[in-house]
């Protein structure tokens, strides 16, 4: 059991974090010396490696450190007005108070609502939330329409297109093939589409299964788009979805694209009605009433549940479902494949104090503030997980595959497809805490050299404090579209791409085709975005000679590929 105590002291102490993970120079691959890399490279808000803030975990020093000595007082001035900025992300975690998370119905009582606090600043306005502008839609409403219509193709996005007398319906719940009755939930009459929900189906398609989970339907948790596919099932509809945008965003058949055409299942074939239990981190929202839920598709309403059927076991047994968490807006869990790690994030209301939280296992516990800044409650910062021979300490926010056998797929599926050389050199850009540049690393040996490039603070720190006795490895914060033209590289072996959903952009691309990689690795999380930026790097010069897809996201819409590109000779 775990109860998150409060901090006995107003802050961490102790001796600073970690400093640059490499030392300038260090990783000056002959290929890459003709320009060195900036000696001291800084993040988006003028940090160098020197004035990050310390690592979490790590101790800090009661009183700021001197940095070590600049080489030029502008320099040396810049990091001192930075490290003033960074000072309140440092603040000590507030004094939990008197409230209690305890199991639901045993009728814990609402205190009252806290105030702001006498001297508190309150967030200036570019801090606040954003209030969404709600347009009026034109035209009338048809949400609650009822229409018979032929299911067609499944499309991007975790639905299938149909047409009722014109219009374009995007049909949840549905299957290609099928005929159902489609019931509008978004759109008007002068929408360009409409969204709906299969809620009768009429004649159902041969994948379709009885959801083993009771909170997926129409108008139900928004979590899993295919609970109601037989599992092979569901990898047709995502390998239908690759083919569709490779062919309209890159022009690309799959044999142009060198993929078989299938999706490959991770973790061994299910039988249709098991769900495999793989998320390792579930994001929960929390109801007025306290109880937690996943919110509905496209809207910020709560599902109550009293168990996410694809929550690994190491989530499940938290016991997060049975407690009551009047106060808090959401409840992230993360339980680590490769320790015995488990952490819980709580975002308080706004006003309201953390409950204290006792849960059925020991756990770390992290609050986040109204300006997204993590505070330790209770135990520790980060968790350890274990991929490529190596453990990984991922700190809260930070990024790791959510699906325990994504890590050591994506790294082997990397290493096969570039098949690095001794002496080497590549980037991981978008390296999060460094998993591809650790697995370079090993294969390009300390003759090689590889940069990983991350525009997450923290995910630096940790990318360092994890690859801290590979030397020849140095970790860069900045994004990636800033930093990469202001490195000097003009060349380099292999590159690792890891972007997020958004991919990597136009810009980036050129950029990397640019610099005559023997061969290239983009890991994608969106098909779209992958396709899109394949014709970009075709543009650049570069095709694919290898493109797999893996089910890592098992019950829902989303899937990994790796794509392998050389240059077009
Ligand atoms: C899909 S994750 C990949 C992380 C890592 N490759 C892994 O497998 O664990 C994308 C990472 O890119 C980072 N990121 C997002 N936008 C970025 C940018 N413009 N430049 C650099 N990093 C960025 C995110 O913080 C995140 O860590």
């Amino acid at each position: 059991m775990t109860r998150n105590n409060p901090p006995r002291s107003s802050g961490r102490q102790g001796r600073p974090g970690r400093t640059s993970g490499a030392k300038p120079g260090q990783v000056a691959h002959p290929r890459w010396s003709s320009r060195p890399a900036r000696p001291e490279a800084t993040d988006r808000e003028g940090n160098t490696a020197r004035s990050l803030p310390p690592v979490p975990g790590e101790q800090r020093p009661e009183k700021p450190v001197k940095a070590a000595p600049a080489k030029n007082a502008p320099a040396k001035a810049a990091r001192a007005k930075n490290a003033t900025k960074a000072a309140p992300k440092d603040k000590a975690p507030e004094q939990a108070g008197p409230k209690q998370a305890a199991p639901r119905g045993e009728g814990a009582k609402k205190p009252a609502r806290q105030g702001r606090k006498p001297g508190a600043v309150r967030p200036t306005k570019a801090l606040r939330p954003a209030q969404p502008v709600m347009r009026q839609p034109s035209g009338d409403p048809l949400v609650g329409e009822r229409y018979e219509v032929e299911v067609g193709p499944v499309a991007h996005g975790g639905h299938c297109v149909a047409r009722h007398e014109g219009r374009v319906l995007f049909v949840r719940h549905a299957l290609p093939g099928e005929r159902v009755v489609a019931l509008v939930t978004e759109g008007t009459t002068t929408s360009r589409f409409l969204r709906a929900d299969a809620v009768e189906v009429l004649d159902p398609s041969k994948d379709r299964i009885e959801a083993p989970c009771p909170f997926s339907g129409p108008g139900k948790c928004g979590g899993c788009d295919w609970q109601h596919v037989t599992p092979g099932g569901q990898r047709k509809l995502k390998a239908a979805v690759l083919t569709e945008q490779l062919a309209k965003l890159a022009g690309l058949t799959p044999e142009e694209a060198r993929w078989d055409g299938s999706v490959e299942p991770v973790g061994g074939k299910l039988p249709a009605g098991e769900v495999p239990a793989w998320r390792t981190r579930v994001q929960y929202a929390v109801d007025e009433e306290g109880g937690v839920g996943l919110r509905k598709h496209r809207s910020h309403d709560v599902q109550p549940i009293d168990r996410c059927l694809i929550a690994a076991p190491g989530v499940t047994e938290l016991g997060i479902e049975s407690r009551d968490w009047t106060g808090v807006a959401s409840v992230e869990a993360i339980a680590s494949s490769g320790s015995s790690d488990r952490q819980v994030i709580l975002r308080p209301r706004t006003g309201e104090q953390l409950p204290l939280v006792e849960l059925d296992r020991e756990t770390s516990i992290a609050r986040i503030d109204d300006q997204d800044l993590f505070h330790r409650v209770h135990g520790r910062t980060f968790v350890r997980e274990r991929a490529a021979g190596r453990t990984w300490r991922v700190s809260e926010g930070g990024f790791w595959q959510i699906h325990p056998e994504a890590p050591e797929t994506l790294v082997d599926a990397v290493l096969t497809g570039l098949d690095p050389q001794w002496g080497e050199s590549a980037l991981d850009l978008y390296c999060g805490v460094g998993l591809f540049a650790g697995a370079l690393a090993e294969r390009v040996g300390e003759e090689g050299a590889v940069l990983g490039i991350e525009s997450g603070k923290q995910a630096v720190a940790d990318a360092r404090h994890n690859l801290a006795a590979l030397e020849h490895v140095r970790i860069e914060c900045d994004k990636v579209e800033t930093l990469l033209p202001r490195t000097g590289i003009t060349s380099t072996d292999l590159i690792v791409l890891d972007p997020p959903r958004a991919g990597a952009g136009r810009d980036t691309v050129a950029h990397l085709s640019s610099l005559e990689a023997r061969r290239i690795a983009y890991v994608a999380c969106d098909p779209a975005a992958l396709a899109r930026d394949l014709a970009f790097f075709r543009e650049g010069g570069y095709r694919p000679v290898s493109l797999r897809a893996f089910d890592l996201f098992p019950m829902t819409q989303h899937f990994e590929c790796v794509a392998i590109l050389e240059p077009v000779r």
